[in-house]
């Protein structure tokens, strides 16, 4: 089949749908195309990028004719960098789009359409809220710069106060990157895979005020690495913590194996509602503390706690939603595969007088099975990283019989095709709820209350 367009034509369409990830498409004598920086409605001048097929990619290059749901972006780099991908929209229209993706994937992959979606709940200000942040370092100009890698390419773009960033994560970065430029650090070259200094982690409670930062080298070797870590925590008030991770390998992955204080508290603190939890460099938590509140409330709303229940917490990271639950619960037994989250969980626990919780090493599905008969949960959440559960894992949740199972899911797709299979197991979704936690960008968290036939 001859295509409309090839790659470098410039071309005026017409957008349509929003799909996942953000771009919204258009045809050209019906071959669809997936256009980045547009808005449905709108008429739009595109620059092909790419040619596949049965579909197409392009780049807004000019606005024909606007819609009122396009807006000026707060952010002087978004064009450039990957971050955010729907700044350029009015926020009430962004949840209505993700609101969209959602009931798409549900229509589509799951193929269920009596599934109750509900309107995104969203922020009341949908910026500034990322509660941590994982700069590379790089130079330009004979200067040290930090930003982010432009979408789908490692060019760094320098981003100075970013809009969806914790501000105390700017004024961090801001003041290391002039120490490391104060005593001449050597920074990170990837071509060469030389230099000292490859990225700054910044983490902050943002209900507690308290950051902490990680300085990412390539050796282990960082002879002023005590002496900056002290100077930071003289002149930003709200850095307690500083650390050095060391990251020999030629890898796209931030943090290496080993990790030390330099200078400091060993962890920071955050409270998620009436919960307090210990962060430290390794530890996975939800990058939007306000919006987990939401998430975590209607977590409890879907789990009906009469505090009767025992409920199983798979993938439970450092036990955020156990401890949440926990008050609620007769018992909660959280499972999670990485050691060092479960020790902190039970940290965690101790830290906030909670008794009534277990956790377990190792993956659900390995540990399920050894769970039979010891504990046998009424009510099961289960919040899975992105790719969603393991068929063993679902089957082995139906062999358990638990009257509810909450799903908290950060991939519309993920959890309609995990949707479809429960409800082969005899587990049929009663209701979604959308959780906005990352606003400008198009991720959307989702919980979904599944019922036993
Ligand atoms: C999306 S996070 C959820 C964490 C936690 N519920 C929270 O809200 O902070 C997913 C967690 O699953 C863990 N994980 C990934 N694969 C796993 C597996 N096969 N078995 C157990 N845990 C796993 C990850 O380490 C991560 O902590």
């Amino acid at each position: 089949m001859v295509k409309p367009v090839k790659v470098g034509d410039m071309t005026t369409i017409k957008l349509e749908n929003i799909a996942y990830g953000g771009d919204v498409v258009g045809r050209k004598d019906d071959f669809a195309i997936f256009v980045t920086g547009g808005v449905p409605g709108e008429v739009v001048k595109i620059k092909v990028t790419e040619v596949k097929r049965n579909y197409g990619r392009g780049k807004v290059v000019d606005v024909v004719a606007p819609v009122e749901e396009r807006i000026d972006s707060e952010c002087p780099k978004y064009d450039l960098c990957g971050g955010c991908q729907m700044q350029h929209i009015d926020y009430t229209a962004q949840l209505n789009y993700k609101q969209q993706m959602v009931e798409d994937a549900i229509e589509r992959i799951a193929k269920l359409d009596d599934i109750k979606i509900n309107q995104v709940k969203g922020m009341e200000n949908p910026y500034l809220y990322r509660n941590k942040a994982q700069f590379p370092l790089g130079v330009e100009d004979e200067e040290v710069i930090t930003g982010f890698y432009a979408a789908g390419s490692h060019k760094l773009i320098k981003v100075k106060d970013c809009q969806i960033q914790h501000p105390v994560i700017n004024r961090i970065v801001d003041r290391a990157v002039k120490l490391i430029e104060d005593y001449n650090l050597s920074i990170y070259n990837e071509e060469i895979h030389q230099g000292l200094l490859r990225h700054l982690v910044v983490r902050v409670g943002v209900c507690t005020n308290q950051a902490m930062l990680v300085l990412v080298t390539k050796d282990e070797k960082f002879v002023k690495g005590q002496e900056i870590a002290h100077k930071l925590l003289e002149e930003v008030p709200e850095l307690i913590s500083v650390y050095q991770n060391v990251n020999p390998e030629q890898t796209n992955v931030v943090l290496g194996d080993k990790t030390a204080l330099l200078a400091g508290q060993e962890y920071i603190l955050d409270y998620i509602g009436p919960i307090k939890y210990q962060i430290s460099p390794l530890s996975f938590f939800q990058v939007n503390s306000l919006q987990t509140k939401v998430l975590y409330d209607q977590v409890l709303e879907y789990a009906k706690l009469t505090g009767e229940e025992k409920v199983l917490d798979a993938y439970c990271g450092l036990g955020s939603i156990s401890l949440y639950l926990a008050n609620q619960a007769q018992e909660v037994y959280g499972i999670e595969v990485v050691p060092e989250a479960i020790e902190q969980a039970k940290e965690n626990a101790k830290l906030n007088d909670i008794n009534n919780c277990q956790f377990a090493v190792g993956k659900v599905k390995d540990v399920l099975p050894q769970l039979k008969n010891q504990f046998s949960p009424e009510v099961i959440v289960v919040d899975p990283p992105r790719k969603g559960c393991h068929e063993e894992v679902l089957e082995a949740f139906a062999k358990i019989k638990p009257q509810r199972i909450v799903y908290v899911s950060c991939k519309p797709t993920s959890l309609a095709r995990d949707l479809k299979r429960l409800k082969d197991l005899g587990y049929y979704t009663e209701e979604i709820q959308p959780v906005d936690m990352f606003p400008q960008t198009y991720h959307i968290e989702n919980v979904a209350l599944i019922k036993k036939k």
